[in-house]
């Protein structure tokens, strides 16, 4: 075949459409996978399927039908047991079928951080119902979050200042939820100095790390991030080692995006993504191998620098603001005139909050590139409607 890999790419948002980028310039054949047609990454694949990747039955047809070598999912929401079944059968999957299982649930990997591998978190407990809250919290304390065990983007995710609040968040938890499982975790609210993402590669060379990335969040969803952060050597080389930890565990070959809070030089692990992070976007500006083409090559078995540096960049997202089946958008000259840059996603539709683009930028400071990211995302004008 005149491909290098095939891949079947599970999920096909923003995040896919760099990688299937950086996996083509490789000579891979991707097909993109998602539950609606026109996603941002089949837009730039080989081919596409069009199904729900919880469903298992359409999962494994999928898979059956284009016989990948890799399968890489890009969302948590999947299947996961399928491909746990086409693993055991000999299909790669991405990074392994063990770290998609556990990241899946917040309990799974929290446990594992936590209980298994020794890693500092904060204070948490599970909860299934409104009784169990109350005592959670009681034993975390206030503030504390309530996060659906189940969930995604800050989703069903709220912070509690006293225990009159527990109700409304439990309720909130249980309807923005995904899947079918009525569990939360309560967890201590850290008083953070900063929060940072640290990309780390795994690959069949070792473990390589990039420079941490910082980045501001609201509604549990990032608006903001910059690369690099500046941080202490102890407290990054205490949040590698965690990392380190972390992925030798799950095991396989790829990018994960480790999130950790620090508060002086304390480093709390919070959670991590098996593939590349919403907030590593920065890097396809302030790295030379950008997080998708450092998944890329891990994945294909090609070789990642012992070392990766970031010139100082920062990203700024572009939210919709209303519901919408058409879109267009204006300003971009404007926006890039000062020698910003701008990803669009293409994604066809519009919601409240939905990420449809991003702006990418430099600076002789981070401070400076974030600033200058902030201003060209604030000029690109999205419209709604034909
Ligand atoms: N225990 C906590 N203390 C303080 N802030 C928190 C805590 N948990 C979460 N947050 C804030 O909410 C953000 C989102 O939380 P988290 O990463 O757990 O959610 P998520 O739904 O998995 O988001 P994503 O999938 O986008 O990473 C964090 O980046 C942080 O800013
Ligand atoms: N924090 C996870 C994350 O950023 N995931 C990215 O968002 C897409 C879904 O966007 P949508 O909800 O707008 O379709 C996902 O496909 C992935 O690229
Ligand atoms: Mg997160």
């Amino acid at each position: 075949m005149a491909h290098t890999a095939k891949i079947l790419l599970l999920g096909s948002g923003e995040l896919g459409r760099e990688f299937v980028i950086s996996a083509k310039r490789l000579g891979a054949y991707v097909v993109a996978c998602d539950a609606y047609a026109d996603a941002p990454a089949m837009q730039m694949a080989d081919a596409a399927e069009v199904f729900s990747m919880l469903d298992p039955e359409a999962l494994r047809a999928a898979i059956a039908k284009h016989a990948p070598d890799f399968v890489v999912p890009e969302v948590e929401a999947i299947r996961t047991e399928v491909l746990a079944e086409i693993e055991a059968e000999g299909t790669r999957v991405v990074p392994s079928a063990r770290a998609t299982q556990m990241t899946m649930n917040r309990d799974a990997i929290r446990d594992l951080a936590a209980q298994d591998l020794g890693v500092t978190t904060s204070r948490y407990r599970y909860a299934k119902n409104l009784e169990e809250v109350v005592a959670a919290a009681e034993f975390t304390g206030f503030p504390c979050v309530i996060k659906p065990v189940m969930s995604s983007s800050g989703k069903g995710q709220s912070t509690i200042r006293d225990s009159g609040e527990l109700e409304e968040a439990w309720d909130y938890a249980v309807a923005n939820m995904r899947g079918d499982r009525k569990r939360v975790i309560v967890e201590q609210f850290i008083d953070f100095d900063y929060e940072i993402t640290l990309l780390t590669v795994r690959h069949n060379n070792g473990v390589t790390f990039c420079p941490p990335i910082g980045h501001r969040q609201e509604r549990g969803d990032y608006r903001e991030s910059w690369q690099p952060t500046p941080m202490s050597d102890a407290a990054i080389a205490a949040a590698q080692d965690m990392a380190r930890k972390v992925v030798d565990d799950l095991g396989g070959f790829g990018l994960f995006g480790v999130e950790f809070f620090v508060k002086g030089e304390e480093v709390i692990f919070s959670e991590l993504s098996p593939r590349p992070h919403d907030t590593g976007m920065v890097t396809s500006i302030s790295q030379n191998l950008s997080e998708f083409d450092l998944h890329a090559r891990a994945i294909l078995g090609l070789a990642i620098p012992e070392m990766i540096r970031a010139r100082p960049s920062a990203s700024a997202v572009i939210l919709a603001d209303q519901d919408s089946e058409a879109v267009s958008y204006s300003g971009l000259a404007d926006a890039m005139a000062d020698g910003a840059d701008v990803r669009i996603f293409g994604k066809p539709t519009t919601r409240p909050y939905r990420r449809m683009g991003v702006a990418l930028a430099t600076g002789s400071t981070t401070d400076e590139a974030r600033a200058a990211a902030v201003a060209t995302a604030s000029k690109v004008h999205i419209h709604y409607g034909d």
